[in-house]
């Protein structure tokens, strides 16, 4: 765990950065720092491994003083990202994750399995190993910063921005995997955007900071979106922030049984089970393929079947269990009004209406909760 205790930084021309910051990062998770610019977020961040010491105050590192641990030992169990990776350019892939500390004791064989294995890890394909990092897209480069990073398994990791200077396609995809290699490797990370939506996402916890380096709060993404502290964070999480806190508000919707039929089915069969203009199409194994329109079969034509080409692919597909922002969208985007809800193996259900989602928000709300609003859980 990394505490901070009363941390403060004063610049020597007076600025201070950070003010009697109190804080816990705890072991294994995700302490995501947020807020406007110069609220004090690098410097935190950089407190803690020494690149920068604090004016007053100390910071705890399991238990010890990061004061009282000489800088060199204290970054061994440290890794370190920023953005744009910060590769040397004049070195490989394979060089660039090799020469960090925690590898150079080992020999060159070991130190080089261990470096394909990790680049491999953080998705980058072996022949991106000889290359330089200007020849790699932002995303690749950010990959390789990862990599290096993990090479000593520091059991610490300090992020600060690292996904901020690529494209949000491609962001989202670095997220994910962050979040998927965090499932296995369950280090202390402290994460630094400025981007609340990044914080929501990846956060198990969200410090908001504002300028002058208060924390305004430190919250569950779920209880920052629901309870914000004060009009600042209110402000700070922003627009939509009902409709985002669905995204972590898990609650039985009741489902109603779904007439279906099958790709190839007589469309006379479909008219016959329909409940209105629209049917859902299932596949052989009970998998929902999309909605068929009756009123929009042509009729009196030759084949006269469903055909997997003419469907309605337009609504989103809700896992049962899910959120209820995944239910709610899968009802709005469904053409027939009805959200279609599948299991694990993605059969079908049943399905749902917007208005059956709205009551069961309603009722929620009602009982005073926000339903199972996981720690662990992720819009
Ligand atoms: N070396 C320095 N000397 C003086 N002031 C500094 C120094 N480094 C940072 N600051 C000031 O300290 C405050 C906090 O800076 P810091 O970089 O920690 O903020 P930040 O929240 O990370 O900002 P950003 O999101 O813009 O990167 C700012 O007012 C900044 O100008």
């Amino acid at each position: 765990m990394i505490r901070f205790d009363a941390v403060t930084k004063r610049y020597p021309d007076g600025t201070v950065a950070v003010d009697e910051l109190d804080l816990e990062a705890p072991s294994g998770r995700i302490t995501v720092l947020v807020g406007p610019s110069g609220c004090g977020k690098t410097t935190s961040l950089r407190m803690i491994n020494r690149m920068i010491d604090p004016t007053s105050g100390t910071i705890w590192l399991d238990g010890r003083a990061t004061a009282d641990v000489p800088p060199a030992t204290l970054r061994r169990g440290i890794g370190y990202v920023i953005q744009h990776a910060g590769l040397f350019p004049h070195r490989t892939v394979l060089d660039n994750v090799t020469t960090v500390p925690g590898l150079l004791g080992h020999d060159r064989r070991t130190a080089r399995t261990r470096a394909m294995e990790l680049l491999e890890r953080v998705g980058l394909e072996p022949r991106m190993a000889s290359r330089y990092p200007a020849q790699l897209s932002g995303g690749q480069q950010q990959r390789v910063g990862v990599a290096r990073a993990l090479a000593a398994d520091p059991p610490v990791m300090l992020m600060d921005e690292p996904f901020s200077a690529v494209d949000p396609v491609v962001r989202e995809q670095l997220q994910n995997e962050f979040l998927r290699l965090q499932q296995d490797l369950h280090k202390t990370i402290v994460f630094v955007t400025h981007d609340i939506d990044e914080a929501i996402k990846l956060g198990d916890q969200v410090a908001v900071l504002a300028v002058g380096g208060h924390l305004a709060q430190l919250a569950a993404p779920a209880e920052l979106l629901s309870r914000p502290a004060s009009t600042f964070v209110a402000g700070f999480v922003g627009r939509d922030r009902g409709y985002r806190a669905l995204g972590f508000t898990t609650g039985e919707v009741a489902l109603q049984d779904e007439p279906t039929v099958r790709v190839g089915a007589d469309v006379g069969d479909a008219r016959r089970v329909a409940r209105d203009e629209w049917v859902l199409v299932v596949d052989e194994g009970g998998a929902p393929q999309g909605w068929w329109l009756l009123s929009g079969d042509p009729g009196g034509r030759a084949d006269h079947t469903v055909e997997a080409a003419r469907l309605n692919l337009g609504g989103t597909l809700a896992t049962a269990g899910g959120s209820l922002r995944s239910v709610l969208d899968a009802a709005l985007s469904s053409p027939s009004g009805r959200g279609v809800v599948v299991d694990d193996d993605g059969r079908l259900l049943g399905t749902v209406t917007a208005a059956a989602v709205i009551d069961r928000i309603e009722a929620l709300a009602r009982d005073g909760r926000s339903g199972d609003t996981a720690a662990a859980g992720r819009p």
